[in-house]
């Protein structure tokens, strides 16, 4: 089997050549370490899911274990789907450990220490939990938006507060706040997400004060606050003149990012071009999705891209289209996937084509064999569990400096 050391991955990161470092052992054991850009996909899985996350055959996949034997097999069933160019990790993944590359612990590790970073750089303003919970109880001017996946949120959520999934908080926010003066909260259940929801939304220019809600349910929790279950509010739909209004203050964010508008045309050159991945990503809510999208675009809630990237695009340095019949969703996430350092495009909106309907070619979920329980998960995670989590998520900023492959900005 054809090898490839450390040092020669982390060149192609460096300069940005396209590479796919993948881990075939079980989700538990890759969130106790992994490469900063490794994807987890395990071995019984790989038939399932390489066809729509790794789309290019003749992409270079690199494969590594802790020396379980895994490696090799995962790579016969790569070379068994077709693909052409799989490589081992020459010593596995001591050999990273022995060069003095990082280990980053947990799972969608790189989009994590991201929304860290943003909070440095920006300053991203936000409250505590028992602040949050005295302006609720006193009635004061203010909404939560709760910027995680609608079942999420409906497990468990902070009191008053409406599901707006990520990438739908410029569109619709208005919407819950019309009035300026009101103070929006944005939660998720740890940081990253309520980050980058409330540095969209200061970024996007709304003209209310904006605050994250500090470390999300967890810091809830652990402020001896109790949560809701079950909850359904959901913000309106929205569209006409919200929507134009929407779009016009993600266009110039998207820019500052140095996000690229394509037709159709352009999409089709894009796809052509040999020895290049392409991802497509329709990045509305689910439900919009099936109701007509296009030919071509899985679904990918935007909120949810920017969260979990090795998950959607494991092959890093790949192009990446986003797709929204509004345009202001796409426009949000593509900002963010530029300042990730992702070559990434959006397609303007417009497309007069044929449209498929249903949920596309998803994989099915995975079971819970080998599954990583997140301490942002669930209502019976333990005090101690949900604190090193933390703990580990403000050490994120140190590692990304010591690894340094990582190519982020932050505008
Ligand atoms: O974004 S998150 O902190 O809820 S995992």
């Amino acid at each position: 089997m054809t090898t490839i050391d450390a040092r020669s991955i982390r060149h192609a990161l460096l300069t940005r050549n396209e590479i796919t470092i993948i881990d075939p052992r079980d989700e538990h054991s890759f969130a106790q370490g992994h490469p900063l850009f490794a994807a987890q996909i395990p071995l019984e899985r790989i038939a399932i899911e390489a066809p729509t996350r790794l789309p290019r055959l003749d992409a270079l996949l690199v494969i590594y274990d802790q020396g379980e034997g895994l490696a090799e097999k995962a790579a016969s069933v790569f070379k068994g789907l077709g693909y052409s160019d799989v490589r081992l990790l020459e010593g596995g993944l001591q050999a990273w450990r022995d060069a003095g590359y990082e280990l980053f612990q947990d799972v969608n590790s790189a989009s994590k220490a991201f929304g860290e970073l943003v909070e440095q750089r920006r300053h991203t303003p936000s409250l505590p939990a028992q602040e949050v919970k005295a302006l609720i109880d006193e009635g004061a001017d203010v909404v939560v938006l709760d910027a995680r996946r609608f079942d999420e949120y409906r497990t468990m959520s902070i009191p008053t507060g409406t599901s707006v999934p990520g990438a739908e908080l410029v569109l619709r926010a208005g919407a819950l706040a019309p009035d300026p003066q009101t103070t929006i909260i944005v939660n998720c259940a740890g940081r990253t997400r309520s980050i980058i929801g409330t540095q969209s939304l200061i970024n996007a220019g709304l003209p209310n004060p904006v605050r994250a809600l500090r470390n999300g349910t967890i810091g809830w929790t652990l402020a001896g606050q109790s949560l809701e279950t079950g909850q359904q509010r959901r913000a309106p739909a929205v569209e006409g003149d919200a929507a134009t209004q929407a779009r016009s203050r993600t266009h110039e964010v998207a820019y500052r990012a140095g996000v690229k508008w394509i037709d159709s045309t352009d999409l089709a050159a894009l796809a052509e071009e040999p020895g290049r991945t392409l991802y497509r990503f329709d990045v509305r809510l689910p439900e919009d999705y099936a109701l007509g999208h296009i030919p071509g675009f899985l679904n990918a809630q935007g909120g949810q891209l920017v969260q979990e990237t090795d998950h959607f695009a494991p092959v890093r340095g790949a192009r990446i289209v986003l797709a929204d019949d509004l345009g202001a969703r796409a426009e949000m996430t593509a900002s963010w996937l530029a300042q990730m350092g992702w070559e990434v495009y959006v397609l303007s909106p417009g497309y007069s084509g044929e449209l498929e309907q249903g949920q596309g070619v998803a994989p099915p979920p995975r079971g819970p064999e080998g599954r990583y329980k997140r301490p942002y998960e669930g209502t019976d995670n333990k005090t101690e569990a949900m604190q090193a989590y933390l703990d580990w998520e403000f050490g994120l900023i140190a590692q990304l400096q010591r690894d340094a492959t990582h190519g982020f900005f932050v505008i």
